[in-house]
């Protein structure tokens, strides 16, 4: 029962259908069964009747015949006795134990619960009114589906348990205006009742504080007299009711009002006049082949989108390689505090289980190399993908992709550079990324990569602007693969981690000198040509204006000659040389 996972997997949730469909049949068939009994027992009391019927009037003529009273003294001696087993005995009891059996398989509270929350925060995120919701109209899409007066109570519960008594009582007069006086008695099979509704809604105005509608609610829904009620309030104002557990509130921190604003539909897209849409020829040499349709989303930091990246083939072999890893990674326990932050799942990717076939591989390394052409950053990522899938509802609340902390992640590959985002599916409402401080929505579309970085790009700080999360998924399910960038993983970058906290040292070595101010003399300049296209022109003319720092064509000189020098003088072979072994001293 573990494994089962109704939010994200369509097998799953159709496994709903099928379950409820099979429980459906066997009602039937009990239905049918009770149908029987209930046609047995009329024909019998009709046939029992018929007799009485016909003496109706000349009793005693029609008991002085002994055909007449025989039948009655026989009927009456055994055939009362035989009803009553038969009346006693059980319908059905073949439906009533398929029944029972299959209660087993049915959801669990914590299904219950991740289902309630999905909705909740689709109610938050699109700023949905329960009234709207409940007859299927979200953010201006009109479903063909509804929920029922049981669904609003539901919805209200959890309402309340958060606290939020407003948005409670909204749930519960929608529930109140769905329940028609001829559902009483189904209700009363799922102890449903009216004053159930009417209970929580009284108890919500005391928590707004307005006794009198409190009062009104008691004695409308409730039917309380007068003294009933005095009663009721009182107990209510000094001990609480302990019927219904609460939580914290927590829905500012889950989906704040800035982003939600941006998940809804009314959202206007800043306009981006200074940002533009065309061919990245530049990044690689790959790129001037095969150029990507870039879009640059932000400057400042610096994100573009490209489209069409990845087929649809691709794609479907990376959703095959990746199903059987993704795991069920749903934050059930109500006492982690982080329960409301993420509701995905997600695997490393690939792991030891994906099978090592030469087609997997292959896409592998193709996604590797698509990550440093589109992004011009050395991206020796392949085992740091992450496969995530968000299901009905699911959501990744604001946050930023760097740690900044010393974990043992960031001490051995840095931090989070800069993040690339693969869209392997379009998702039909809802499931946006959304950068709330840049105003920012970038909606799932199948094939569509997106890409930034999360330090600023002059002093290297970690960049506050890129925080980012996902709006909740209305319809549908949405995958990605998400590969991070580590700063150690830019090689350029690679001599100076090295040299860290032992500067005089690294420097004293005559190898890792040159190699600093040739890579300082010639790769900047040649980088800042590369480049230039790409990154934000406040980088550029950062590096220009430090290009007036960097050595002389006379250091470089300097320094060649010092190298020449020591190869004369210690009879260096170049090919010793090269690797750092000089007059019998391996250096490293
Ligand atoms: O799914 C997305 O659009 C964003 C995912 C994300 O922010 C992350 O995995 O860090
Ligand atoms: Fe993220």
């Amino acid at each position: 029962h573990l494994e089962i996972n109704y939010m994200t997997l369509p097998t799953h949730k159709q496994k709903l259908l099928e379950i409820d469909l099979e429980l459906i049949g066997n009602l039937e068939r009990f239905v049918n069964k009770l149908q029987e009994k209930i046609d047995t027992l009329q024909r019998l009391a009709d046939e029992i009747r018929q007799p009485l019927i016909e003496a109706e009037g000349r009793e005693e003529e029609y008991l002085g015949n002994p055909l007449n009273s025989f039948p009655l003294l026989r009927h009456l001696y055994s055939d009362w006795d035989l009803l009553e087993e038969f009346i006693a005995n059980q319908v059905g009891q073949e439906q009533i134990d398929f029944l029972k059996e299959k209660l087993s398989e049915l959801p669990l509270p914590k299904d219950l619960s991740a289902a309630t929350e999905a909705i909740y925060r689709i109610e938050l995120a699109y700023g949905v009114k329960p009234f709207d919701l409940a007859k299927g109209l979200i953010d201006g899409v009109q479903y063909d589906a509804k929920l029922s007066s049981l669904d609003c109570y539901v919805m209200a519960t959890h309402h309340f348990r958060l606290g939020d008594y407003a948005k409670a009582s909204q749930w519960l007069t929608v529930a109140l205006s769905l329940m028609n006086p001829s559902d009483m008695k189904i209700n009363s099979v799922f102890k449903y009742q009216r004053t159930d509704v009417g209970l929580m809604l009284a108890r919500c105005f005391l928590e707004m504080g307005s006794e009198r509608e409190a009062r009104y609610v008691l004695s409308k829904e409730v039917n309380m007299t007068t003294e009933e009620i005095d009663v009721k309030i009182k107990q209510l104002q000094l001990v609480g009711d302990d019927s219904y557990q609460h939580q914290k509130y927590v829905p500012d921190h889950l989906l704040p009002e800035g982003f939600n604003a941006i998940c809804q539909s009314s959202h206007k897209p800043k306009p981006t006049k200074h940002l533009y849409c065309r061919y990245n020829t530049t990044t690689t040499p790959f790129l001037r082949l095969a150029p990507f349709r870039m879009e640059e989303l932000s400057l400042n930091p610096y994100m573009v989108a490209y489209h069409n990246v990845l087929s649809d083939e691709e794609i479907r072999q990376l959703n095959r390689m990746s199903a059987p890893l993704l795991k069920k990674a749903f934050p059930v326990s109500a006492v982690d505090i982080d329960y409301d932050v993420r509701t995905v799942d997600t695997a490393w990717f690939p792991n030891s289980e994906t099978p090592h076939t030469k087609e997997n591989d292959r896409l592998i390394k193709r996604i590797v190399n698509i990550v440093s052409d589109l992004t011009g950053l050395n991206a020796d990522v392949a085992d740091s993908f992450q496969a995530v899938r968000y299901g009905f509802g699911g959501h990744y609340s604001p946050h930023h992709d760097y740690f900044n902390e010393s974990i043992h992640q960031t001490a051995v590959n840095g931090d989070r550079l800069a993040t690339v985002l693969f869209y392997l599916n379009t998702v039909k409402h809802g499931g946006a990324t959304v950068f709330p401080l840049l105003n920012l929505k970038v909606p799932a579309e199948k094939g569509k990569v997106l890409f930034w970085y999360n330090l600023d790009g002059e002093s290297l700080d970690f960049d506050e602007n890129t925080e980012h999360g996902v709006c909740p998924v209305v319809d549908g399910i949405k995958l990605v693969l998400a590969s991070w960038i580590n700063e150690l993983a830019d090689e350029i970058r690679q001599p100076l981690i090295e040299a860290e906290g032992r500067q005089e040292e690294y420097l004293g070595n005559p190898l890792n000198s040159f190699t600093l101010l040739r890579h300082l003399y010639s790769d900047w300049d040649l980088l800042e040509e590369f480049i230039a296209n790409q990154v934000g022109q406040e980088q550029i003319d950062f590096l220009k204006e430090k290009l007036s720092e960097l050595p002389l064509p006379k250091d470089l000189s300097a320094a060649t000659e010092a190298i020449y020098r020591i190869e004369l003088a210690y009879g260096v072979k170049p090919s010793d040389l090269a690797k750092g072994l000089i007059d019998g001293v391996q250096y490293e």
